[in-house]
């Protein structure tokens, strides 16, 4: 049987890196760039001493119009350009168990494949470091190749990457585009990089380990930093080290605040080559309030060199970077809590997330953040000194409509209407077993009101038949209390137990027979306490005269009326029987009004 090789299509391939693999031909520089390192640091493994330095000459600089790359790299043997310029996924940067090698950036062997996004042919002229003549390559979009080896030696080892721009794309080949795309993803190399004959790197320090003649000044430079690269001076600059993953680097707390759903990418360099500025596995979810740059040694890319490889590495990376940005956070709250509420008043929404899963940050909250309650706003804490209870009302709607009630009786409730707010003061008594938290229940209210003496009782009563004829349609009952305030007529109270029975009613005509057989026998259980009740306040003028007027019509329009206006002023559901009442109500009176308009 004759045995074939693979045919590999090189457009199709390229096709295939282009579309799907690498966001766009700029990243053909960082392949280049990293080739040329690689090779350099390969070189001095075995010569410590050995010149180190790549240039790129743009093609405005070459005379030909295309674009060469030179390095003082440890270069090629001819087998060597056989066996791995020719190959695809053939790489030098492995181990025998097919590991990427610690020292160098690469390790898939597709990398100069990417010369092809941007030239149709791409030339490599080198001489390795351990012996043999110079060998000169030359491959094909279509996927030929040739290899000679010229007259001509290059007088040191090294490598010249040359590359003849496809038509339509010279732009990317041009002096301005490279020197951007060369700063940009070589700035911090520590081997000098230069374009047309002006270097773009610097010392090779990265910036948050320069030194400083002070902390001040290198607030101030660390600040500069993250305006040019983020366009913000930072609220707070935090240290980040994680040892394990080789990574160093700055958080930058955001001055303003930042879409939660939406983490802002940070800008990760490995081994001091940029892999991108949008990398969003960095950090837990909570943290969207900080947006970092880091270097790491031991992090590992994927395969198109854009995103981090999740492993545990990342995943343990992660928790360290987190906890750092935690502990800044619970510093600050001791150290200096002015600007913590500053900090607050910005990010609260990350922190809160972040309380719900960590005591410290719970603790912060407790402690600094103020909370919507009906005695104005306070934090947790200070509402624990003055009620016993920590009561909150489930919905913000529920808050407006019943925090004037409560005040006035005493009773200190928050808005639990807020993103988190219900979840946070559920947990409080993680800080401390004896805090009592409970959700405000409409029905535990009237016990604080007055009940009518039994005098006024039996005044009351006619006009109390006409109420609970006129709320029995409604499935509700007339309930007489004093109260404060007296501006509050009437007050639509939904108890817990009867949001519950709501519920189950709604089930059980929705259930199979079944199960509504089963629903039955537990909604029989259901007191009819549970209905909703209209509390009608005695201490208010309107319903005084309501109660005096000794037409029973006009009685029972006013009973709906102040039934309706209670409801939306509890910005309570209205159903279709509500709708309807309301219509009715308003119209009776209008037609009331004007029999009794005494100009008619
Ligand atoms: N400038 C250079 N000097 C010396 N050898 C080089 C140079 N450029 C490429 N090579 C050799 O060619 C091989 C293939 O390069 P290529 O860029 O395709 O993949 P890689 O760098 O190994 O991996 P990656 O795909 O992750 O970049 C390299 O492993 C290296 O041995």
């Amino acid at each position: 049987m004759e045995e074939r090789a693979f045919q590999v299509d090189l457009r199709g391939v390229v096709d295939l890196l282009s579309h799907h693999l690498y966001t766009g031909p700029r990243v053909y520089v960082r392949e280049l760039l990293q080739n040329a390192v690689d090779a350099i640091s390969a070189r001095r493994l075995a010569d410590a001493g050995a010149s180190a330095s790549v240039s790129i000459e743009p093609r405005e600089h070459t005379g030909d119009g295309t674009l060469r790359v030179h390095d003082t790299g440890v270069g090629l043997t001819e087998p060597e350009v056989h066996e791995l310029l020719a190959t695809i996924g053939r790489s030098s940067k492995r181990d025998d168990l097919g590991f990427a090698r610690h020292e160098f950036l690469g390790q898939f062997g597709i990398g100069l494949l990417s010369c092809f996004l941007v030239a149709d042919e791409v030339r490599v002229h080198t001489r390795s470091a351990r012996g043999g003549p110079t060998v000169a390559w030359t491959g094909y979009a279509d996927g030929r190749y040739t290899v000679t080896l010229p007259d001509a030696q290059r007088p040191e080892p090294g490598t010249t990457v040359t590359l003849v721009p496809r038509r339509g794309m010279e732009h990317w080949l041009g002096a301005e585009v490279v020197t951007g795309l060369a700063a940009d993803f070589g700035g911090l190399l520590p081997i000098p990089v230069s374009v047309a004959g002006r270097p773009v790197t610097t010392d090779g320090v990265l910036p948050w380990q320069r030194r400083h003649a002070s902390p001040a000044d290198r607030a101030a430079a660390l600040a500069a930093y993250s305006e040019k690269l983020f366009g913000f001076a930072p609220f707070d600059t935090i240290d980040l080290n994680v040892p394990e993953a080789g990574l160093s680097g700055v958080a930058f707390v955001l001055p303003m605040a930042a879409n939660p759903a939406r983490q802002a990418g940070h800008r990760v360099y490995l081994r001091r080559m940029l892999l991108s500025d949008s990398v969003d596995k960095l950090l837990p979810e909570w943290a969207f309030f900080v947006r970092c740059v880091i270097d790491t040694s031991e992090l590992r890319p994927t395969a198109s060199r854009e995103e981090l490889y999740e492993d545990d590495l990342l995943a343990d990376a992660r928790d360290a970077i987190g906890t750092r940005i935690r502990d800044w956070l619970v510093e600050l709250a001791a150290t200096d809590p002015h600007r913590l509420q500053r900090f607050l008043a910005v990010h609260h929404l990350g922190v809160k997330a972040l309380a719900l899963h960590d005591l410290a940050m719970l603790r912060v909250v407790d402690q600094w953040w103020p909370m919507e309650t009906n005695m104005g706003p306070m934090t947790l804490a200070e509402f624990r000194r003055r009620h016993p209870v920590v009561r909150y009302t489930a919905t913000a709607d529920e808050f407006r409509a019943l925090s004037a009630v409560a005040a006035a009786q005493g009773i200190g409730v928050i808005n639990g209407g807020y993103a988190y707010d219900v979840e946070i003061m559920k947990r409080l008594p993680y800080l401390d077993p004896a805090i009592q938290v409970r959700a405000l229940d409409p029905g535990e209210l009237t016990t604080r009101f007055l009940p009518p003496d039994p005098e006024t009782e039996h005044r009351l009563h006619p006009f109390l038949a006409t109420a609970a004829s006129a709320l029995e349609p409604l499935d509700c009952s007339p309930l007489p209390r004093a109260f404060d305030p007296p501006t509050l007529p009437a007050l639509y109270l939904v108890s817990r137990g009867a949001i519950q029975a709501e519920e189950m009613r709604a089930a059980r005509s929705s259930a199979n027979d079944l199960w509504s057989g089963v629903l039955s026998a537990v909604d029989a259980g259901a007191g009819a306490d549970d209905r909703p009740q209209l509390v009608l306040n005695l201490r208010s003028p309107v319903v005084r005269k309501a109660i005096e007027l000794p037409d029973p019509q006009l009685a029972r329009l006013a009973v709906q009326t102040l039934y309706g206006q209670a409801l939306l002023h509890g910005h309570h559901p209205l159903r279709a029987q509500d709708n309807a009442l309301l219509n009715q109500s308003f119209l009776g009176l209008l037609d009331w009004a004007m029999r009794t308009d005494p100009t008619r």
